[in-house]
């Protein structure tokens, strides 16, 4: 018997994403469809590169085709993907999907979420860029080993003046550290703060990106105003530590988000610093600063909770070093964060999805 590929189709039909509640053909990912005899191969193409649900849909897909075309059917599904972006997202093409990390506190550990998110979602093969515009305290030079790095600029056809961000670890790379010199307090006065920022967004040949992920200073300031009134942007990620002064200023910094005039949507809450596991007893958690508490704070919101980082030396380390830890192999971080970067991911997709639908 001949298949046909609307069998095929007719059997992915079957197959939902749970996450954008419909199935796959409808949100036609199903691409390349191709049937020789009992053997049938298609790609699918997800939503991010990143998906948490790649390898359950594409058992679902293989089961589907069994079940309801041949059950001796050989199957060969190669998973691919393409980013999706937010349908506002007019004033900067090429970057589909702008994700602000932010803290109520400083020293909290959002520069190493930042970095560390960045390094994740090119590792799973994203178009990854990192914006510095931590004004008190950039750390990206440092972080990334740049603390002398200068960004080159070329000019483009038009004769406009574009900056080229750094590219390390697959990553692009621009920090406001990039245009100080090391050690010298730069006293930034609020609006000339924001046009630093806003060039770093609009004068820079970014290229095309999938994500491009903001290390906002702490608190809720000029700069937040600045880059949530003048771009597209798809979601933010709140850091906190356990600890009671954290929780009050992170609380203020989600709220900021709902606000009338920004209303951006909170992808969840991550919480940094959370236990100390010491290496003689492995099973062992200690939550030192308190417990549970970015979880309550994310229900409170009715946002994610995106996970617990412990405090690990090698973390500090690897800051300081110039190499951010998810770089290294250690499994343990490797799981904790690929699985927030995850979930961020995921909650883009759902976001981009629910906006397409509006
Ligand atoms: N989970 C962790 N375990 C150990 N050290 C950590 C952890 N998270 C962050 N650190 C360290 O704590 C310090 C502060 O972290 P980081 O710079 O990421 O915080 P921040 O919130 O961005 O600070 P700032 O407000 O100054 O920008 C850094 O030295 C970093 O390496």
């Amino acid at each position: 018997m001949q298949i046909s590929p609307q069998q095929v189709l007719d059997a992915l039909k079957n197959v939902e994403d749970p996450d954008l509640k419909k199935d796959l053909v409808t949100l036609n990912m199903i691409k390349d469809l191709k049937i020789v005899d009992h053997h049938i191969s298609f790609t699918l193409e997800l939503t991010t590169p990143a998906c948490p649900m790649k390898d359950m849909l594409k058992n679902a897909c293989t089961n589907a085709v069994k079940h309801f075309v041949l059950a001796d059917a050989e199957v060969e599904i190669n998973v691919t993907s393409r980013v999706t972006q937010p349908t506002n997202s007019s004033s900067l093409d090429n970057i589909k999907n702008i994700i602000l990390v932010s803290s109520g506190k400083g020293g909290v550990g959002k520069s190493t979420v930042a970095s560390n998110l960045a390094v994740v979602l090119a590792k799973d093969g994203a178009k990854v860029g990192l914006i510095d515009a931590d004004i008190y305290g950039p750390s990206v030079p440092t972080m990334f080993d740049l603390v002398d790095a200068k960004p080159s600029a070329e000019e483009t056809p038009d004769g406009k003046t574009k900056i080229l961000p750094i590219e390390k670890f697959g990553i692009k790379l621009l920090s406001l550290g990039f245009f100080a010199d090391p050690g010298q307090p730069v006293p930034w006065r609020g609006p000339m703060a924001s046009n630093a920022v806003k060039q770093l967004f609009n004068d820079t040949n970014w290229g095309e990106l999938d994500y491009l992920i903001v290390d906002l200073p702490p608190g809720t300031g000029d700069i937040h105003i600045t880059i949530t009134q003048s771009f597209p942007i798809s979601g933010a990620v709140v850091v906190t530590t356990p600890q009671q002064v954290a929780l009050a200023d992170t609380h203020k910094g989600l709220a900021m988000f709902r606000m009338p005039g920004i209303n951006i949507p909170v992808l969840g809450v991550i919480e940094n610093m959370s236990y100390f596991t010491p290496a003689e007893l492995p099973d062992n958690k200690y939550y030192i600063f308190g417990n549970g508490g970015g979880r309550k704070l994310a229900e409170s919101f009715d946002v994610p909770f995106l996970g617990e980082i412990p405090i690990i030396q090698s973390i500090a380390e690897a800051g300081d070093n110039g190499k951010p830890v998810a770089l290294n192999q250690n499994p343990q971080l490797d799981v904790i964060f690929g699985d927030i970067a995850s979930k961020i991911a995921q909650q883009i997709s759902i976001s981009n999805a629910q906006m397409a639908n509006c």
